[in-house]
């Protein structure tokens, strides 16, 4: 850190001063050899002979972070002095249910769209079968720029869009941000549910009332159901120094890793299945932290429908010291079951809005994939 303070002179003062990009510029392809050095398959097999999500998770986070330092770097400076930190997972969508363990995978991507200090990168992943890399998934990250010490932001080099496709590219970046802003704003934390949502709420209510003692307090668990409060796991991880960034925090991909990971398995023991991945979404990582936090996860299954499962992982570091809890991040993942799965119930009015959370989650997943 201390080196680090030498390089705040060379942060730009205004965005102009700084020379505009074009997304080729930024544009990356990595290759995980998987299937030409099978000595690295071990990191990234599961036990159903697939790839680890989990895995490529951190992988996807260290390549969007390395595309902004190609999009930001200048020649003449010998070392970068940005922080550059992921902010948001905004969506990843899953086009195959299997990676293979032993094909080479492709990542490519480049910054599709920038603000003052946050940039978007959007990320593909393709695997080779029969000489042909096959799309497998497609991801939208955007990372903030920090000052060499990670306190302020710092600004990035603007983007031009060179061509009608990358006009349009630019613009989504543009209501990418203005829907996440919508989204928050009737975030049912700050809003009331609409009157169609109340409605959904009383009806299970009215579902799990005791016909034989018609009281609002005797519930019972209809058919084909399970309680919210009976679908979900808790985690905990101790924060080694071994899993600390180059800006001496936790790294992202590992806290997605571990997330994803009681994510699956609280889906795994709702729908006593196999669940595949279908899609992350809104991952936003609002505080760091730090080595030797303490980090506790709560994996509870929000939402269900048919073969779906809607899961929702809250992290927070909980400081011995003080006996404070802050939350880290709340991540959002969409699986699909090999069998219909039961349908989850609210009891409390907490639950229902968690429940209408997930479902909200669900709806913008379906109308993506
Ligand atoms: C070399 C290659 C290999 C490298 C591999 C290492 C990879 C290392 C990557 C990591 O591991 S990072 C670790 C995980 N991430 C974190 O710990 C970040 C934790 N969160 C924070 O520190 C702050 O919440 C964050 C810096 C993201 C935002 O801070 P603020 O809320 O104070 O932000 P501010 O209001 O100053 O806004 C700054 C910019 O961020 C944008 N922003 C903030 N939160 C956002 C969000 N949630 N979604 C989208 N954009 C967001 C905001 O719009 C604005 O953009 P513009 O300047 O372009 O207008």
């Amino acid at each position: 850190m201390q080196e680090r303070k030498a390089l705040h002179t060379l942060l730009a003062k205004r965005q102009e001063d700084l020379p505009p990009r074009r997304m080729k510029d930024s544009y990356l392809e990595v290759i995980l050899p998987l299937g030409s050095q099978p000595q690295i398959r071990e990191k990234y097999l599961n036990v159903y002979n697939s790839v680890r999500f989990g895995r490529i998770l951190e992988d996807l986070d260290s390549l969007g972070v390395l595309i902004c330092y190609t999009h930001t770097k200048q020649e003449a400076q010998p070392r970068s002095p940005l922080s550059i930190v992921t902010a948001l997972v905004d969506k990843i969508n899953l086009r195959k249910k299997v990676v293979h363990p032993d094909c080479d995978i492709k990542f490519t991507g480049n910054v599709s769209w920038v603000g003052k200090t946050s940039m978007e990168v959007k990320m593909h992943m393709l695997q080779l079968h029969d000489g042909d890399y096959c799309p497998v998934l497609d991801a939208t990250f955007v990372m903030v720029a920090r000052d060499p010490e990670n306190k302020r932001p710092a600004f990035v080099n603007p983007l031009i869009p060179e061509s009608p496709e990358e006009e349009e590219i630019f613009k989504q970046g543009e209501m990418n941000k203005l829907k996440r802003i919508d989204f928050s704003t009737a975030s049912l934390l700050k809003m009331a549910p609409t009157a169609e949502e109340r409605n959904i709420v009383h009806d299970i209510f009215l579902n799990t009332l005791d016909t034989r003692t018609v009281s609002f307090r005797s519930r019972v668990l209809p058919p084909n159901s399970v309680w919210m409060e009976d679908a979900k796991l808790k985690g905990l991880q101790i924060c080694h120094p071994q899993e600390r960034n180059i800006f001496n925090r936790i790294f992202g991909g590992f806290l997605m890793r571990k997330a994803f990971e009681l994510g699956w398995a609280t889906a795994c023991s709702c729908g006593g299945s196999r669940p595949f991945i279908v899609s992350v979404d809104d991952i936003m990582f609002q505080r760091p932290v730090e080595v030797g936090s303490l980090l506790l996860l709560s994996g509870q299954v929000c939402y269900t429908e048919k073969n779906y499962i809607q899961v929702r992982v809250h992290s927070e570091v909980y400081d011995a010291d003080t006996r404070e809890h802050h939350t880290t991040n709340i991540f959002h993942f969409t699986f699909i079951s090999e069998n219909e799965v039961p349908r989850v119930v609210p009891k409390t009015y907490g639950e229902s809005m968690l429940y209408l959370d997930g479902k909200r989650h669900f709806a913008a997943t379906m109308k993506e994939i």
